[in-house]
């Protein structure tokens, strides 16, 4: 009898060992301080049966005589009090947050709108027309295109029809938006290796948050993603990073605070290759554009990057509230890095909308995301028509 109540108070323990086990590696983000420690993923690719579906049963330790059922376990948790966030898909985001773009609805759409409405056009009027455009960023050439385009216009415009002129005048301003250019994201897993993403930009544009979102974004779409913190110069952007991974059960590496960024994007693009994921994201440092030697560095973590991966994309975050003086910043990085995509942030905090035509006609780059508002799924795919249609309100 004694020997019976001993086993069972082994199994019970062993049991409560297992279960804490399973528990522990539900854990979110391994720091990575010193390149010895290999990060955990915690969200596991999809079709990776051993990884996503835990042991059910524990066999008895040192009861082999004794019957106990096989015990179901619960699945592996994240963190006590830490529940991943489930991110909305990123298709039609921007449909979603046109609401976003009101201060630009309301300088843009609605004030050429009032104008075009008007019986009979007046030189004054067509000034007015351009007046608009320029004051919303729209840049001088694509002014001019749509001025022209909508003089010619004219007779349709004399119709007064409402519906007709809002349909003008969305056709004219997504043509100025390059429809035809490609905007997608290279964030799709090779067949060895994943994506990587640089994002670069100047301090406070938004590159970390925009980090943070683009996970948000690919989880939401069923990817698996690795976020490496290579602004080394403030620790609490990596601190913010890994916060934002840890929403949603992205795992960070981080390196030592004031330590190489190249070093850390260079060990986030190792680790997220031998973890198999799907993206590797790569927030850099906010570095002055106007210092040769900063721009030099931020040249030098995408060739150490490149010993090991090619670098599919590169997002310059720029902030649209910076309006012309954006486009200037955009040039110096261009400049040290090849740029394949702007993404365009704080939208929703300007009137000038018109800065995404400028923008990507001066740098021959196109706009691949906007950023709507500080919530994390405020970022959305730039779809041209829809953007326009916003614009125009109504
Ligand atoms: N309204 C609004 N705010 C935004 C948007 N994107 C980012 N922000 C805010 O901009 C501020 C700066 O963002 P960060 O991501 O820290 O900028 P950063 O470029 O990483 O800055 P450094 O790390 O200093 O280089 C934060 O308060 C963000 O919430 C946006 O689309 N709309």
């Amino acid at each position: 009898m004694e020997f019976v109540i001993i086993a069972v108070a082994v199994v019970v323990v062993a049991l409560l060992l297992g279960v804490g086990l399973l528990v522990g590696r539900g854990r979110r983000t391994t720091r990575l301080e010193d390149g010895t420690a290999a990060p955990t993923l915690t969200r596991p690719r999809p079709g990776d049966e051993q990884a996503t579906t835990p042991p059910t049963t524990v066999p008895p330790v040192g009861t082999e005589d004794v019957a106990v059922p096989p015990v179901q376990l619960p699945p592996a948790q994240p963190e006590p009090g830490l529940t991943f966030e489930v991110p909305p898909p990123s298709a039609g985001r921007l449909v979603r947050l046109r609401s976003r773009l009101a201060r630009s609805q309301s300088s843009l759409g609605r004030g050429l709108l009032t104008v075009l409405a008007r019986e009979k056009l007046t030189e004054e009027d067509w000034e007015e027309v351009e007046e608009t455009l320029l004051a919303a960023d729209v840049g001088v050439a694509a002014t001019t295109q749509i001025v022209q385009r909508l003089r010619t216009q004219s007779l349709v415009l004399a119709t007064g029809d409402g519906t007709a002129l809002r349909e003008l005048l969305v056709t004219e301003l997504t043509s100025v938006l390059g429809p035809d250019l490609d905007r997608s994201l290279a964030t799709d897993r090779e067949l060895d290796r994943p994506a990587v993403v640089l994002v670069v930009g100047v301090n406070g544009a938004g590159k970390t948050t925009t980090c943070g979102k683009v996970a948000r974004v690919l989880v939401g779409d069923g990817r698996s993603v690795l976020l490496g913190a290579a602004d080394t110069f403030r620790a609490a952007a990596a601190d913010q990073l890994e916060t934002w991974g840890e929403r949603v059960g992205v795992p960070t590496v981080r390196g030592p605070e004031g330590g190489d960024p190249a070093s850390v994007a260079y060990d986030a693009v190792k680790t997220g290759r031998e973890a198999d994921v799907d993206a590797v994201l790569v927030d850099t440092a906010g570095r002055l554009h106007t210092k040769l030697g900063l721009m030099d560095e931020l040249g030098k973590v995408k060739r150490v990057v490149e010993k090991l991966s090619p670098v599919d994309e590169v997002l310059l975050v720029l902030d649209a509230t910076t309006g012309q003086n954006g486009v200037v910043q955009a040039r110096v990085f261009t400049e040290a890095v090849a740029v394949t995509g702007v993404v365009l942030t704080k939208l929703d905090g300007t009137a000038k909308g018109g800065i995404v035509v400028s923008v990507q006609r001066e740098l021959g780059i196109p706009v691949k995301l906007v950023g709507l508002g500080e919530g994390a799924d405020d970022l959305a795919p730039f779809e041209p028509r829809a953007f326009a249609e916003a614009l125009v309100g109504g």
